[in-house]
């Protein structure tokens, strides 16, 4: 691990150029595990017996994994905003995202396609965990999903903010276990308020549309 450091603008450059940390190799392996067994276990058909050595399966390493000690996020962010984050810190910032992140067992994971000033555009597929309707996505997750790719598009901007406003208009079926897009970009600025516009598309059909307004903090702005 080399002993650069980085600051509040460096740090997407950081986390998709520095090397994945040995941790979280297995942070993500673990991850991806539990997501795997997330989408395979829901609805899963299985007789009582089954059913019951999975639980056992399962509460065992539960007990196995116990309580161990987390890290204080909040050391690594006051870190980065002096300058002196670790490509560790960044890691423990950025790959626990709830969404996109890959340590976190319960992220939809992203293909991001695009990063840049002009906007984002992640490529994704919602199992079956994620269903409202029958083969629909839940419309709470999509809400959750495009917060964060508004985020997302600001901080492609090197702008940084905390969502204030999210106004979201569902405009068709945006279907489960199917390849979606969510685009996102910031349409303007008036003082510390930032203007971000995105949605989701399934094939050339846009599903959801959504707008909202961020607030960069006082401290910040
Ligand atoms: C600093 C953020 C850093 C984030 C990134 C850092 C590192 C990245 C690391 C890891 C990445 C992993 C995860 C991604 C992290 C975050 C992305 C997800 C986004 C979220 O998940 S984020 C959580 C949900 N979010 C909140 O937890 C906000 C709660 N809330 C507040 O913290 C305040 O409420 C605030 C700050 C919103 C406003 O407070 P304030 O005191 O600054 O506002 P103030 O009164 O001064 O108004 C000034 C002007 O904004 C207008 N205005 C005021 N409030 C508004 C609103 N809500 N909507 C629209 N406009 C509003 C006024 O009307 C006035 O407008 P005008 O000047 O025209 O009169």
């Amino acid at each position: 691990m080399s002993n650069k450091t980085f600051g509040p603008f460096e740090l997407q450059k950081a986390y998709n150029n520095e090397p994945v940390p040995a941790d979280f190799v297995e942070r993500r392996r673990i991850s991806a595990a539990m997501q795997t067994l997330a989408e395979r276990l829901i609805r899963a058909e299985g007789d009582i017996d089954t059913l019951s050595g999975w639980a056992d399966q399962l509460e065992a390493l539960v007990a196995t994994v116990g309580e161990p000690d987390r890290r204080d996020t909040r050391a690594a962010n006051r870190k980065l905003f002096t300058g002196s984050a670790t490509a560790e810190d960044i890691f423990h910032m950025m790959d626990y995202d709830p969404v996109g992140g890959p340590s976190n067992p319960i992220a939809p994971q992203v293909e991001w396609l695009q990063e840049d000033q002009n906007g984002i555009e992640g490529a994704l597929r919602l199992g079956l965990q994620y269903q409202g309707p029958p083969g629909r996505v839940h419309g709470g997750v999509i809400a959750w999903l495009l917060d964060a790719a508004l985020s997302r598009a600001l901080h492609a901007a090197f702008r940084l903010g905390v969502t204030g406003t999210l106004n979201i208009r569902y405009l068709a079926a945006t279907p489960i276990e199917d390849t979606i897009h969510c685009r996102a970009r910031i349409t303007g600025q008036e003082g510390r308020k930032i203007f971000v516009e995105g949605g989701i598309w399934h094939g050339d059909t846009q599903t959801v549309s959504a707008e909202g307004i961020w607030l960069t903090p006082k401290s910040l702005g």
